[in-house]
Parts: C-alpha cells; structure tokens; sequence
C-alpha cells in the first residue's frame, strides 16, 4: 500500500469558521503539507463561471496561429511575463524540454508601492481583450485564497497568523496557462520526453487549476509515483522549495510531474492553470528560528527570494 495523504478541506472553514474550525483547518494543511505537501481546497473563493471562462480564453490564446503567439515571446523577460514557445522550459536536471508551451501573467501593482518598478508590465494581447481581463481576475482570486492558506500555515508553525501578509503583499507571484500540446507522432518522441518532467515548484506555494485531463503524479516517499485527483471545482494547493527552505524542510516541497497520456488520447490537448505564489524579491528565505532545533540543524544558507528565483530560472532554462 502506498500512504498518502492529500486531503480535501474547505477554505470557508478558515475564512468563516468558528474558532474551532479555524484551528482544525491549520492542523490539517500543516500535517499535509508535512506529510505529502499537497491539498485539494473546496470553496477556494472562484465561481465556476470564471473558471470556466478562463479556459475559454486560455484555448482561445492557445489556438492561435504560432507567429502571432510569438508576437508575445520576450526572451529577455525569461518567460516570466508574455508567452513562451515550444520546446524551451525543462525540469532541472531532465535531458529534454517538457512537451509544453504557456503564458505567463505577473503581479498589479495598483496601490502606489514603489515595488512596481521591479516587475516588468503585463503584456496584453490584443486579439483576445477577454483574455486579460479574466487571467487578471483569476491572479486576483487565487492571490487572495493563497493570502488564506498562508495565514492558516503560519499558525500550524507557530507564527503569528499575519506572517506572510506583508512579505506576499505585491509579492512577485505568476499565473501561467499551460498547454501541452498533442503528441501526433507518438513514434518521433524522444524517449525521455514528457509532458512536464519530475520537479519542485521554486515558490512558497502553488495553487492549481483543476486540469483538463489526468496526467499529474506526486511522489511519495517510498518512491512510487501516485496520480492526484481533484474534483473538477476544486484546485490543488502544493508546497514550493520557498516554502521549504524556509520552514527548514518541515513542509514538504513534493517531488511531481504530469506523464503523458496513454497512445489512444494522445492527440489531445491538456490545458491546466497554476498560480505560483512568491513573496517580494527581497523577503529573506533564512530558516525560521522555531524550525531549528538540535534534530533539524539549519540545512540551507541565506538568501533572499530574488537571489533564490535567479538560480533556478538558470537551473531550468529560462534565464541565461
Ligand atoms: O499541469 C499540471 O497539472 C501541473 C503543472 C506543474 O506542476 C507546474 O507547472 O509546475
Ligand atoms: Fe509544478
């Protein structure tokens, strides 16, 4: 039997629940996400008309004619705004790129703080105004419901619960539209080719749009790889090595990858929609004094978040 824990819980339990409920809710993400570092999160705050019509639009961007898409490439931005292209993001270490190509949207900065200078603008695109009005929407909702998750992990850490609110505040957090595109000659694949290799997210946490086909895995710890699965109105929240550096691996940054599909269902598309929620660039990511004790030394050097987002956009391609 492989053990796993991935359970359900419902945000409303922390945002409008007795006192009780609040802490019950904090004792299950925290256990969670030192077990396995993932979650299925009920009543995340987003109607199922805006996710829907965000996929809409997402297969609506994605149809487009290639050279239009490439209108939208920035290179110098290493993806972290606009799009990018086939065959360019792979896992760190993975021999071949994922068999993917995605969007990427960042923070608004709208309230006058001078952190609006470190984020290169949003790019638009104009042949879908939909489109940037509901990938904005949805950054804003699923920001919101992170800000929630963040608070209820404080408390499971024995922090104050506001923790998190000022470093996330305008933090450098990404929407990025995913479609892995269909394989038409499953014969030509490279036989390491996947559609997202094994990989850490690199951010505190990650919430995920329910997927539009199977094909995500976590890995447990006894090394077996273990499929997640959601109700489609619910999304799927997971630890990052952000996360994990700074509890001093106390919360799990779980190994994960989406596996192609089975040769029958390979000429169809996969489209999904992760928020990647970072801090601001200059949050320390030092290991917190109440995740060190004699039986877990410090095990990472300090850095800041923008020091740490660096070195991994070089480890996976994107940053030169
Ligand atoms: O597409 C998915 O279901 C997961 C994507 C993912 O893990 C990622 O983009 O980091
Ligand atoms: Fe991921």
């Amino acid at each position: 039997m492989t053990e796993i824990n991935i359970p359900r819980l419902d945000l409303n339990d922390y945002v409008h629940g007795s006192d009780e409920q609040k802490a019950a809710f904090s004792d299950q993400i925290g256990q969670a996400f030192t077990e396995t570092g993932f979650v299925t999160i009920a009543n995340h705050g987003m109607t199922k008309e805006l996710m829907d019509e965000l996929y809409v639009e997402v297969k609506k961007f994605f149809s487009l004619p290639d050279e239009v898409k490439r209108k939208y490439e920035i290179p110098e931005l290493a993806g972290q705004r606009g799009y990018t292209g086939k065959g360019k993001e792979k896992a760190k270490g993975a021999p071949v790129p994922d068999l993917k190509e995605f969007w990427q949207r960042g923070q608004t900065v709208t309230d006058g703080d001078p952190v609006k200078a470190q984020y290169p603008d949003n790019v638009e695109v104009e042949e879908l105004p939909r489109f940037n009005v509901v990938t904005r929407e949805v950054y804003e909702c699923l920001e919101r419901a992170g800000k929630h998750l963040l608070k209820a992990i404080a408390v499971y850490l024995g922090l104050d619960e506001n923790y998190f609110d000022t470093k996330v505040h305008n933090g450098n957090s990404i929407l990025r539209g995913i479609h892995y595109f269909p394989i038409l000659d499953p014969d030509a694949l490279a036989p390491d080719a996947v559609r997202a290799g094994a990989h850490e997210d690199i951010n505190l946490i990650t919430l995920l749009i329910g997927a539009s086909a199977d094909g995500l895995e976590v890995l447990t710890r006894n090394d077996v790889w273990y499929p997640v699965k959601t109700q489609v109105e619910d999304i799927v929240v997971n630890v990052g090595d952000m996360l994990q550096r700074l509890t001093n691996n106390k919360l799990k940054s779980t190994t994960h990858r989406v596996v192609n599909p089975p040769r029958e269902l390979m000429k169809a598309s996969r489209f999904s929609v992760p928020f990647f929620l970072h801090p601001k660039l200059e949050v320390d990511l030092s290991c917190l004094d109440v995740c060190i004790d004699a039986a877990h030394p410090k095990a990472y050097s300090d850095m800041t978040a923008g020091e740490y987002l660096d070195e991994r956009l070089r480890e996976i391609g994107l940053k030169m």
